[in-house]
């Protein structure tokens, strides 16, 4: 098994040197706006250039999303002399469908031998009264906390192509440009006790457990921070330590830890006004540090300022071992089967691969890069279309984005 070049950078506990740089071939290629961080190796070229990527597929609109994706990343990874080996495994309600539960071990033990994992998405209504250890979703919990991915990197920029697509007012929208640090192995997701039970009054309740330890909370704050350090400097975090003693932890820690930060300026906002503040005024924030449940909620706000939750894409990284990406939305079963999928979110996620997971920038870009010119020349799915484009179904839209994969990358700025 590899490590992958970002987790070499994550391997101090306390210290991770995680790099994240400007993206500036991404601004060149449109110069409003595109996520613009990244992290990946420091060093400027990959130490090899063959690697074993795990497909993960799921349910619903999961298949559909990451063939096409396989193949945009298969071609720009060819393009840039890159050989990938895919093996594609169950997880979700198709695993249960298959072996009985929603992650085998099979699934899993191939998950951590691989460079990296890009999965589409699990869940659906024929799983939905499943017991909770079977359920699609556990066998997601398991995975990342298996692979122990405990930072989410969510970027959400709005793209002047997509402008339309936005619910704010254009002005408002306009130039958002954000990082949501999302903690992903901890908090109420997996905290204990949880379960069911009988209160007092006999009377039958269900309970969960929001729990951070010292440790939890430092190893994401220090992604955070590093985050914020390489985009504009700014951090917002985001917790509700007005009620909660585990945000109340939180905040202390966040702040102690702003000594080894000078250079980034620190706020904080309680959950409820930054779900507020998020639609009055989105530009305000560059990165957002938060917690499990909070990270996820504030997500899929944020991916309707930039116009469709089918296009945010997601990294997700650990101290060792291999990376898992995905697209932030979930197996959408009410359009799955329909060619109605934006699968912009899953090849952007391949990108995120290739630049956080594997270190192979160029061949990022050229995914990105392929992905602004299928908007410039004006494809769209359902989600994002807009009067004078051209609808296309999902299958259409992957096979523009093929196209436009080998045009040239303007050189960087
Ligand atoms: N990471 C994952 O695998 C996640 C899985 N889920 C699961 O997905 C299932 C459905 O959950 P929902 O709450 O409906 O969330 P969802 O994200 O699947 O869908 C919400 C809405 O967004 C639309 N949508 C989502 N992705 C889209 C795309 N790529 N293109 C166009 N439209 C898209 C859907 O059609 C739906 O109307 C559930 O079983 C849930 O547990 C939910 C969130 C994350
Ligand atoms: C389906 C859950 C396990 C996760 C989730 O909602 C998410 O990460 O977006």
């Amino acid at each position: 098994m590899a490590a992958t070049h970002l987790q070499l950078h994550l391997a101090a506990p306390l210290k991770p040197r995680i790099h994240l740089h400007k993206a500036k071939t991404f601004a060149t290629i449109n110069p409003t706006k595109f996520p613009t961080v990244r992290c990946s190796a420091a060093a400027a070229t990959p130490t090899k250039r063959s690697y074993n990527i795990t497909l993960l597929p799921g349910d619903g609109i999961g298949p559909e999303i990451i063939s096409i994706s396989k193949d945009v990343l298969q071609l720009a990874a060819s393009l840039e002399g890159i050989e990938i080996k895919y093996q594609e495994m169950p997880v979700g309600g198709s695993a249960f469908d298959l072996a009985g539960v929603p992650l085998p071990e099979e699934t899993l033990a191939a998950a951590k031998q691989s460079d990296a994992v890009l999965l589409g998405a699990i869940g659906g209504y024929k799983w939905d009264k499943l017991e909770k250890k079977l359920k699609p979703e556990t066998g997601l919990l398991q995975l990342r906390a298996g692979l122990d991915v405990f930072a989410n990197l969510r970027p959400a920029t709005v793209l002047p192509q997509l402008i339309d697509c936005t619910t704010l007012k254009r002005e408002v929208a306009e130039g958002v440009d954000l990082m949501v640090v999302r903690e992903l192995t901890a908090g109420i997701y997996f905290g204990e006790p949880r379960g069911f039970g009988v209160n007092e009054k006999g009377e039958e309740i269900g309970f969960n457990t929001e729990v951070y330890s010292v440790s939890q909370i430092d190893r994401i704050a220090r992604v955070a921070f590093e985050t914020a350090r390489k985009r504009r400097g700014k951090l917002c975090s985001v917790d509700k330590a007005n009620v909660l003693e585990a945000s109340m932890l939180w905040r202390k820690r966040v702040t102690d830890m702003a000594a080894d930060y000078p250079d980034v300026e620190l706020s904080h906002m309680y959950i409820d006004n930054a779900a507020m503040q998020l639609i009055r005024d989105p530009k305000q924030f560059d990165t957002i540090l938060t917690n499990n449940i909070f990270g996820d909620i504030l997500s899929d706000e944020a991916s309707m300022i930039s116009g469709s939750i089918g296009m945010l894409p997601s990294a997700s990284i650990g101290q060792s071992g291999p990376g898992l990406f995905e697209p932030i939305h979930g197996s959408a079963p009410d359009i799955a089967g329909q060619d109605k999928a934006n699968p912009l979110a899953t090849i952007l996620s391949a990108a995120m691969l290739l630049r956080y997971g594997l270190g192979e920038s160029k061949a990022a870009e050229r995914i990105e890069a392929a992905v602004m010119e299928t908007l410039n020349r004006g494809f769209r799915t359902g989600d994002i279309y807009s009067a004078g484009n051209k609808l296309v179904g999902c299958n259409e839209m992957g096979e523009q984005v093929m196209k436009s994969v080998d045009s040239p990358i303007p050189a960087a700025v």
